[in-house]
């Protein structure tokens, strides 16, 4: 039986899974039940012959992804229920890198924080020419110390990424294209056609041959996940159990600035 989504949809279309993020009045900020889904539909995507590529992309105009439920996380101190009772981000990201079948992330408004983690992740990304980029942890109490830097960095270069993650600006589409974080930039209205087509072009080639040419292109970063794994242990302390990682989220939710001085490491 397939299962009923509240977070996210999911369609097949010829070869294509089409994965949406649909929790736009949050700007498809993430929680624990929209991760499982994802990761659920990313597993149905993966066992079923006819789908040979995914999409992933964003319902509405304005969002891609904006990264963890800030809001959420000030309300009841994590990312909310799931089946599992876990928040499964970390196997989110694996299952994306591991899916022998490439991943498209149509990026089609902001990808922040986790959001812009998870275009970073996929195999390749073609955006709206009204996307916007960036990292936003160290604004709102949080950071990704596994693939959201180190894999990043292997896209951007070191002094990119840094620059991505210490300063949490936004980036416009064509800046992304230029740095080798996109492939395509397509006007808005494109951007699923194109993506579609893009599929369809990776679906007539040998299924096999892409499959190992994926697990090729992983190889050289699979050591990531033990870094993966460790900094989604030092995030869950950070943001759960310290006052500096509540304020983050809080000042978030009250929309103020947040007070981070008298945190200054030494
Ligand atoms: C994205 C913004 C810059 C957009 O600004 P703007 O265009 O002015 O729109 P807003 O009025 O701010 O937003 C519209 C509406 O959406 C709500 N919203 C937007 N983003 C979120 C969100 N992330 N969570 C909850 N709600 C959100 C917003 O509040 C508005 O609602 P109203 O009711 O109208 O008020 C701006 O919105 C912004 O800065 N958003 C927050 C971005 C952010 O900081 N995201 C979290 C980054 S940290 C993160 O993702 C860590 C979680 C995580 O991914 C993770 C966790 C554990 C291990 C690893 C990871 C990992 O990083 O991979």
């Amino acid at each position: 039986m397939n299962p009923t989504y509240e977070d996210i949809d999911y369609t097949v279309e010829g070869p294509t899974a089409i994965i949406t993020m649909n929790r736009p009045q949050r700007y498809n900020a993430f929680r624990a039940k929209t991760v499982e889904e994802m990761i659920n539909a990313f597993r149905r995507a993966w066992a079923d012959q006819q789908v040979q590529v995914v999409i992933l992309t964003g319902a509405g105009e304005k969002a891609f992804c904006t990264g963890g439920d800030v809001k959420q996380r000030a309300e009841t101190g994590d990312y909310g229920p799931s089946e599992s009772g876990m928040f499964e981000i970390g196997n989110l990201h694996k299952t994306i890198r591991d899916i022998p079948k490439p991943v498209i992330a149509a990026v089609n408004g902001l990808a922040i924080g986790g959001g812009h983690v998870l275009h970073v992740l996929c195999d390749l990304t073609i955006a709206a020419d009204t996307a916007r980029f960036g990292q936003s942890g160290p604004k709102v109490g949080s950071f990704d110390a596994g693939f959201g830097s180190a894999f990043l960095a292997r896209i951007v270069g070191e002094k990119r990424a840094r620059e991505i993650w210490y300063l949490c600006r936004q980036y416009d589409a064509e800046t992304a294209e230029r740095w080798g974080l996109v492939n395509w930039v397509v006007p808005a209205a494109d951007l699923l056609d194109e993506a579609k087509k893009i599929a369809a072009e990776i679906a007539e080639k040998s299924p096999t041959a892409i499959r190992f040419l994926k697990q090729s292109f992983n190889a050289d970063t699979d050591h990531q996940a033990g870094l993966s794994n460790l900094a989604m242990s030092a995030l869950d302390l950070f943001t759960h159990h310290t006052a500096e990682g509540a304020e983050g989220a809080t000042a978030f939710a009250e929309k103020r600035m947040p007070e981070f001085n008298k945190y200054a490491a030494i």
